[in-house]
């Protein structure tokens, strides 16, 4: 291959003007070996993640290797295998019913077989798996693996509050950046246009360019005409701002539900975004403020999220209808999981624990409502009333 054809041109019009970025430039060599790349996970948005990927794998075969791997937890729907449906109709018609997927897509139900010799691993399943998927994945997966966990949640254990991404470093041994935006599945499936950030730390046994995953790699991964993304570094800040927001979006739907409408909707959605920073700033000190006004998995995944997320709609109908959140969660999603339920608990917890819940009244009364039966109503003045404790 010649030396102009070693690089290729990926994404002319779309590096991310006016802001700083790691990669501002438009080529990228190929790879000395293609990219193989699995994602785990097929629920509403993995398997939308994985469209993309395996859209970008196969438009991008000096970089990439053109089959994907889908690893499915496996379920009977009619009689039939979901992983067979898949590989034969080429639709998940289950958790994204309606969207032809692509047909170098391939669903796998052997977890350890879907990581074989693979480069990078993306992430995607709810959080509440994770720890039993790495303990599963755990040699099996060579420590030059690179992976994105596009998982919105924290892990809360011995080791205080750890970012997913941290969690699957420390499991498995390999580098492990994040993607979250404003990216309801469904919206992003059907090619709608949408931005995403990604965000990734360049590990110190990188081994080179078209050697190993870098920021062009991973930008040319995910990018697509329809769903724009980002690349930076700031791996804490879009993580911490993917997994509150879905905390904030239950108190939106508890507000809309009781018919309050917009404003109070808003009001949550500030208070709640104050609260996300302070978050950041307590715990994880790294994280960049600018990260939460400027990326799309900032403030604009909040306000896309407090819209028409999962979390908003299953808190709406628990103030409507008086059922619990889990009744909720089962009546409107079809197996999928409103994340806020378990990440609200972790908070509290973590919170509880290092003395600061009277720091963050939003998110306790969220909590106190979901775990507690606290009366929705009293939410303004639970946030008040904390807030007046803590002059
Ligand atoms: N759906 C969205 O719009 C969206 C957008 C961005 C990010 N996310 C985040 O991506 C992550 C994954 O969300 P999702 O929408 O793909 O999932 P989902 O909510 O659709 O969950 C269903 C998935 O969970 C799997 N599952 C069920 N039981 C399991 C078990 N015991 N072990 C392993 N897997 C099991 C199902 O097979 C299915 O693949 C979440 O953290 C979510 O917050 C979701
Ligand atoms: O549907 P939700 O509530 O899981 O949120 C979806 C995405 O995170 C929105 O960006």
């Amino acid at each position: 291959m010649s030396a102009a054809a070693d690089r290729l041109n990926l994404t002319s019009g779309h590096l991310n003007a006016g802001r700083k970025r790691s990669s501002s430039s438009v080529s990228l060599k190929a790879a000395e070996k293609p990219f193989k790349v699995t994602v785990i996970g097929s629920g509403n948005w993995g398997t939308t993640i994985a469209k993309v990927v395996a859209e970008n794998c196969k438009g991008y075969p000096e970089v990439f290797a053109p089959i994907v791997q889908m690893w499915v937890f496996e379920e009977e729907i009619n009689g039939e295998k979901l992983t067979e449906i898949i590989n034969t109709r080429h639709q998940n018609v289950k958790y994204l019913p309606g969207i032809t997927l692509p047909d170098n897509l391939v669903a796998n139900p052997d977890l350890i077989d879907s990581v074989k010799d693979v480069d990078i691993i993306v992430f995607n399943i709810p959080h509440q798996f994770l720890p039993r998927i790495c303990s599963q994945l755990k040699g099996h997966v060579d420590s030059h693996v690179r992976a994105i966990s596009c998982l919105k949640g924290f892990e809360v254990g011995a080791k205080g509050v750890q970012l997913l991404s941290s969690y699957i470093t420390e499991e498995l041994g390999i580098q492990c950046g994040a993607l979250s935006g404003a990216n309801i599945a469904t919206e992003v499936a059907q090619e709608h246009w949408s931005e995403t950030t990604v965000a990734y730390h360049i590990p110190k046994d990188f081994r080179g360019e078209g050697k190993d995953v870098d920021h062009k790699v991973l930008k040319a991964l995910f990018h697509r005409p329809y769903f724009h993304v980002s690349v930076i570094e700031d791996v804490a800040g879009i993580s911490i701002s993917g997994a509150l927001k879905n905390v904030v979006a239950l108190g939106c739907g508890f507000v809309e539900g009781l018919g309050w409408g917009n404003n109070a909707s808003a009001a949550i959605q500030r208070v709640g975004l104050g609260e996300i920073i302070r978050f950041g700033q307590m715990f994880f000190p790294e994280s960049r403020d600018e990260t939460y006004y400027q990326e799309s998995a900032g403030v604009a995944d909040l306000i896309t999220t407090c819209a028409g997320g999962r979390n908003v709609k299953v808190a709406r109908l628990m103030a409507t209808s008086g059922k619990d959140a889990w009744e909720c969660e089962k009546e409107l999603l079809n197996g999928q999981s409103a994340q806020g339920l378990i990440t609200c608990k972790e908070v509290h917890e973590w919170l509880e624990t290092c003395g600061s819940v009277e720091d963050f009244p939003l998110f306790e009364a969220v909590y106190q409502i979901v775990y507690n039966n606290y009366p929705m109503k009293n939410l303004p003045d639970m946030i008040e009333e904390l807030d007046l404790h803590e002059d």
